[in-house]
């Protein structure tokens, strides 16, 4: 159907029914990376839609996929106070260093614990602040209590929901990255234009995030995982693995490969399984991260004033040169 024949009726009618559609079209692509149409029927839509909004401007809502694509220039990113601190993570090195966070773990709590093990993303921390189901803020760790608010380019990161699948009001962080693949095809981008080239992901997912043009922001393919809610609102979840399930039921990617273990022995193995398989993901991680799983456990436990007692991040030792000098074959 012709757009310019729709009446302003028929326009509403016709816009909502594309907005839906068009968002769960890319809620199955960007966020559960299973999508369920071609490209070329995306597209037709989307400029259908695009169409629409041009001949009755009015009718572009908060949540329409036509407002993904960035186009404001700002001067600045404003500070922002986090509503609930964020906190860094206490590192650990070695088997021995995570039995004696085992031990430090059940000495605290007075028995034994079961751990949620998640793979550590090598991308830049963010919180989300979602007010009655809508995205009104996002911001960066900065010093732990006051970030920069980046929201409008988290807006044109298509993993981050604009209208959560419940209409609650919660804070939640994760980690923002860059793809290895995107992270290439960036870099050969740049060399191509002899700009310079960035060295990892992180920090090409970093320099994104701080781009004034929110056009260029939206161009670098970034992606999220959500791990934490900061400021629950009325979730449910009683344990860390409950809280990732959650995170996805609201319409969060959260990554898949989160693994509830028992034991520390368990845990180890964990690591090694992921120490070996970490040059197959399409993302980058320098290490695994252990959390008490239960949060009654946590909240005995607290934090010092850097880091939660009840959380260690293995790091994995750096990649071997050689494997650096095949990633630089490869990118070329
Ligand atoms: N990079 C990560 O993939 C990752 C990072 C953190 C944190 O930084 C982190 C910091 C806290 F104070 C508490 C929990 C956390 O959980 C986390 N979980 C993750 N999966």
């Amino acid at each position: 159907m012709s757009e310019k024949l729709l009446t302003l009726e028929e326009a509403t009618e016709r816009s909502k029914e594309l907005r839906q559609q068009l968002n769960q079209y890319a809620f199955e692509y960007y966020d559960e990376d299973n999508p369920t149409v071609e490209d070329y029927i995306y597209d037709r839509l989307y400029t259908e839609l695009v169409q629409i909004e041009t001949t009755y401007p009015e009718l572009i809502t908060f949540d329409s996929p036509t407002q993904r694509v960035g186009g404001k220039v700002l001067k600045g990113f404003e500070k922002v106070t986090h509503s609930v601190q964020m906190y860094s993570l206490n590192d650990a090195f070695s088997k021995e260093d995570l039995l004696d966070f085992d031990e430090r773990v059940q000495k605290l709590a007075g028995k034994p614990v079961s751990y949620c093990c998640e793979l550590k993303i090598d991308g830049l921390a963010i919180s989300l602040k979602y007010e009655n189901g809508r995205f009104v803020q996002g911001a960066t760790r900065g010093d732990g209590n006051v970030g920069e608010n980046i929201t409008e380019n988290l807006k044109t990161v298509k993993s981050i929901p604009m209208v959560l699948k419940e209409p609650i009001s919660v804070e939640v962080r994760g980690e923002c990255y860059m793809s290895k693949q995107a992270f290439a095809q960036l870099n050969q981008e740049r060399e191509e234009a002899g700009q310079d080239v960035f060295a990892n992901p992180r920090n090409a997912a970093a320099g994104s995030l701080r781009q004034l043009d929110t056009k260029i922001a939206s161009s670098r393919q970034l992606n999220t995982f959500l791990y934490t809610v900061a400021d629950f609102g009325p979730m449910k979840a009683e344990t860390q693995f409950d809280a990732l399930n959650e995170l996805s039921a609201l319409g969060f990617r959260s990554n898949p490969k989160k693994k509830l273990c028992e034991t520390i022995e368990e845990v180890w193995a964990y690591i090694e399984e992921f120490h070996e398989k970490r040059s197959e993901l399409a993302y980058e991680i320098d290490g695994i991260v252990i959390k008490v799983n239960d949060f009654d456990i946590q909240d005995e436990l607290g934090f010092t004033v850097k880091a939660p007692r009840w959380a260690i991040a293995y790091k994995f030792p750096p990649e071997e040169a050689k494997t650096i000098v095949e990633e630089i074959e490869w990118t070329i």
